[in-house]
């Protein structure tokens, strides 16, 4: 079996490669970066290590790369005969592969009419139905026809925690422990293919919005209040008394929401958070507060997870979430000399002040009751 897979990087190697080849797929990476995919058409395997203290290794054999900056042809040849395509190169990448997808799965009806899923691993609600939404953008009403019967687009949530790397091999990938990637059944078409440890599951949903809104909410809290309180480290930032009570304040309220509208039990849910917490405080793994907080325009934005969870929080109680404030306020004042969406947020609060900027880039009025509340708290 052959899978295709989009973005070599942390994600793609350090938990969809690596579950893939356990699951029996001979895996071909397809990215932009030219280093990496030499390296792996060179080495042809790596490392997944565990971040804990037996620092466990799974080899990860039988890979090989295109890039498809300078190989479209080839990306399109892979795809024409993939058994499964996946993708993990961050939510706004989507749009830019679509074209590849698209004439990969046109070359694919000529010569092969076999149904395939393209699962989407981003962090973010539906990202297999906006890649789908931008490949048929590309296809002619035949093609898209041919695609709606035969190509399966489900969404799915990926969580693992898989820092930027330090290590000695470039391939070579750190890793937490815990690993939960949920798939959308009911999206599938054809067999649904076997990967090993996946859950499938009816009401997605659930799934995406808890991981998102408990996962990522917390760990962007811990990220900005960090770096706003000069700590380089999630690890180091969750240690701090005052960070961690704002970050559970947050999941608290998240929590009452995801409650209220999945009817998940309260204790248990009390139980993920706390094992999340510890997650965060993981002494081996080293993540910096600087990638966990990249792209706050994207994380600012109406659906995703500081915002989303507080306008239905709003919604569902009819009180501003206090604790999701201080961190929507601190991702407004997050800035980090490589990540380019944190300068141009910072040129937007300079030159219109907190409340315009953040109304803008979260789609609210400017009186709102979040936005003033954002405000009067910046
Ligand atoms: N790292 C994590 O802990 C983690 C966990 C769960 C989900 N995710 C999600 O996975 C996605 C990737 O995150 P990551 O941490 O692995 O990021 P990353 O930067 O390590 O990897 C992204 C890869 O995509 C590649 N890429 C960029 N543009 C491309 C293009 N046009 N075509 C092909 N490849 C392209 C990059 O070169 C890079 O190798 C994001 O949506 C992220 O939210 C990350
Ligand atoms: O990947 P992002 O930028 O959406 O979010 C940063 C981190 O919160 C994220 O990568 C987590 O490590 C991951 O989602 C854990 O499953």
């Amino acid at each position: 079996m052959k899978a295709v897979h989009f973005g070599a990087g942390n994600i793609g190697r350090g938990f969809i490669g690596l579950l893939l080849h356990q699951s029996g797929y001979e895996v071909q990476f397809v990215d932009v970066n030219e280093t990496l995919i030499d390296e792996i058409n060179k080495e042809k395997a790596y490392r997944v290590i565990l971040a804990n203290e037996q620092k466990e290794e799974f080899h990860v054999e039988g890979v090989s790369g295109i890039n498809s900056a300078k190989a479209p042809e080839a990306v399109i040849e892979a795809i024409s005969s993939a058994d499964l395509v996946t993708t993990a190169v961050g939510p706004h990448i989507l749009k830019f592969i679509a074209p590849l997808i698209a004439d990969g799965l046109k070359k694919r009806t000529k010569e092969n009419d076999m149904p395939v899923n393209i699962i989407a691993c981003e962090n973010m609600v539906g990202g297999s139905s906006e890649l789908q939404k931008h490949v048929l953008e590309k296809l002619n009403d035949k093609e898209t026809s041919w695609v709606q019967e035969n190509v399966g687009f489900p969404n799915s949530a990926v969580d693992r925690i898989v820092p930027n790397q330090k290590n000695d091999r470039l391939l070579d990938v750190l890793v937490e422990p815990f690993h939960e990637w949920v798939i959308d059944s009911t999206e599938m078409k054809g067999a649904q293919p076997e990967i090993k440890e996946a859950l499938f599951v009816e009401n997605l949903q659930a799934y995406i919005e808890r991981k998102l809104f408990t996962v990522n909410t917390g760990h962007a809290a811990t990220a900005y209040l960090g770096n706003l309180a000069g700590h380089a480290t999630i690890a180091e930032s969750i240690k701090d008394e005052e960070i961690k009570k704002t970050v559970l304040g947050s999941l608290e309220e998240t929590g009452k929401v995801l409650v209220a509208t999945y009817g998940f039990n309260a204790d248990e849910h009390q139980q993920y958070i706390q094992k999340i917490i510890g997650r965060f405080a993981n002494p081996f793994i080293v993540d910096d507060v600087q990638r966990v907080g990249r792209a706050p325009l994207r994380k600012l934005g109406a659906k995703d997870r500081l915002v989303a969870p507080a306008l239905a929080f709003m919604n569902e109680f009819n009180e501003v979430p206090e604790n999701l404030v201080k961190v929507i306020v601190a991702a407004l004042k997050f800035v980090s000399e490589e990540d380019q969406e944190s300068l141009t947020l910072q040129e937007k609060v300079q030159a219109k002040g907190a409340a315009a900027a953040f109304s803008e880039i979260a789609g609210l009025d400017m009186d709102h009751p979040l936005v003033k509340k954002a405000a009067e708290t910046f």
